[in-house]
């Protein structure tokens, strides 16, 4: 059997895989379950792996900087071990990713119909690729073109320095600066934390036109996601606020997409993974995303030709997981 994982500091999700007579993998058991229910996650190992299952690889994408294969993750208590993991799951064929770095590989499992294309002047041209997810965080990974095949690279790009692009950027900026005095990174604009942040923020500015229907704070208990609020009030244009604030969103989301091209000089293409961009599609494809992404001055022209395709699939970073060792 071959075992995968997403672990997110939300959800993880376990897969188990064998082939089939004709060679084909086969999905033979898959759970979800709430990262937060689980003190370490050898406890979500024990409960999803039947006994007795003799288990080839493994394979685990990981929401946090991976250094020798060991990972503290981000946002949660959990340390993983690539080495205590081979004694407890019984193979030597152990892999902890960075979860980028799978959602990187995925991404070239994925089929067209999976993707979808944002820039129409798109050109096909072998070269790096860039990844960008906004989630609970920002994620960033490079798949590095070898001249033969693509190796990915994990990266914690998300948290860089915000670098404002007009007016309305700088005052954005002074009004983060309060919040995080030490260091305003990207993340903290562009993943779901972003839409309170951007909301509040036009609302210190134009108090007047708050909206009723956004909630002072999150209420876990009773379902209420005010990020999920204010998304879902901008895409569909019912509150003015709302809507800059996605707007605004998806104006910084592309920005740092260009910059992540520009860093990694992905001729081959930006995917745009996590599970913020299906949820605010019809903003993404009135052009701002792909405006901001070409805005780099000189190098707008470079920018201009690089495919853009958002990910429809929420299993990608775990494909890139069961693909690992089978690849
Ligand atoms: N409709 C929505 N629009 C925008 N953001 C949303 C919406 N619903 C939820 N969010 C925000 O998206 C974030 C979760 O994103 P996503 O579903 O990609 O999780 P994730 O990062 O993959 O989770 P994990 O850390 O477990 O992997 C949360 O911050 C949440 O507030």
């Amino acid at each position: 059997m071959i075992l995968a994982g997403d672990i997110g500091g939300t959800k993880t999700v376990l897969s188990l895989l064998s082939k089939d007579a004709a060679g084909a993998l086969v999905c033979r058991q898959e759970q979800t379950f709430s990262s937060l229910a689980y003190l370490e996650f050898t406890d979500i190992l024990k409960e999803f792996i039947p006994p007795g299952t003799a288990i080839s690889s493994a394979c685990f994408g990981v929401a946090g900087p991976v250094v020798e294969q060991r990972c503290q993750t981000t946002n949660l208590p959990w340390l993983l071990d690539g080495a205590a993991l081979k004694t407890l799951l019984g193979t030597e064929h152990v892999k902890l990713l960075n979860d980028l770095e799978a959602m990187a590989l995925g991404m070239l499992h994925l089929p067209d119909s999976e993707l979808l294309e944002l820039n129409p002047n798109a050109q096909a041209q072998i070269g790096n690729i860039a990844v960008i997810a906004a989630g609970t965080g920002l994620g960033e990974a490079i798949l590095y073109w070898d001249g033969s095949r693509y190796l990915p690279m994990a990266t914690e790009g998300g948290h860089c320095d915000f670098a404002p692009q007009n007016e309305q950027q700088d005052d954005l900026l002074r009004y983060l600066r309060r919040i995080y005095p030490l260091h305003v990174s990207c993340e903290r604009l562009i993943s779901g934390i972003g839409f309170s942040h951007l909301y509040d923020f036009l609302c210190e500015h134009d108090f007047a036109t708050a909206c009723l229907a956004v909630p002072e704070i999150d209420d876990h208990e009773a379902g209420i996601d005010r990020n999920a609020v204010i998304s879902r009030l901008g895409v569909s244009g019912e509150d003015t606020l709302c809507a800059e604030a996605v707007r605004l969103f998806v104006e910084l989301y592309g920005a740092e997409a260009g910059n992540l091209a520009l860093k990694a000089l992905a001729i081959g293409g930006v995917f745009i993974g996590g599970g913020i961009a299906p949820k605010i599609l019809p903003v993404i494809e009135k052009g701002g995303f792909l405006a901001a992404f070409k805005a780099k001055g000189r190098f707008a022209g470079l920018l201009d030709k690089v495919s853009v395709k958002v990910s429809l699939n929420p299993r990608t970073p775990l494909l890139g997981a069961i693909y690992y060792f089978v690849d």
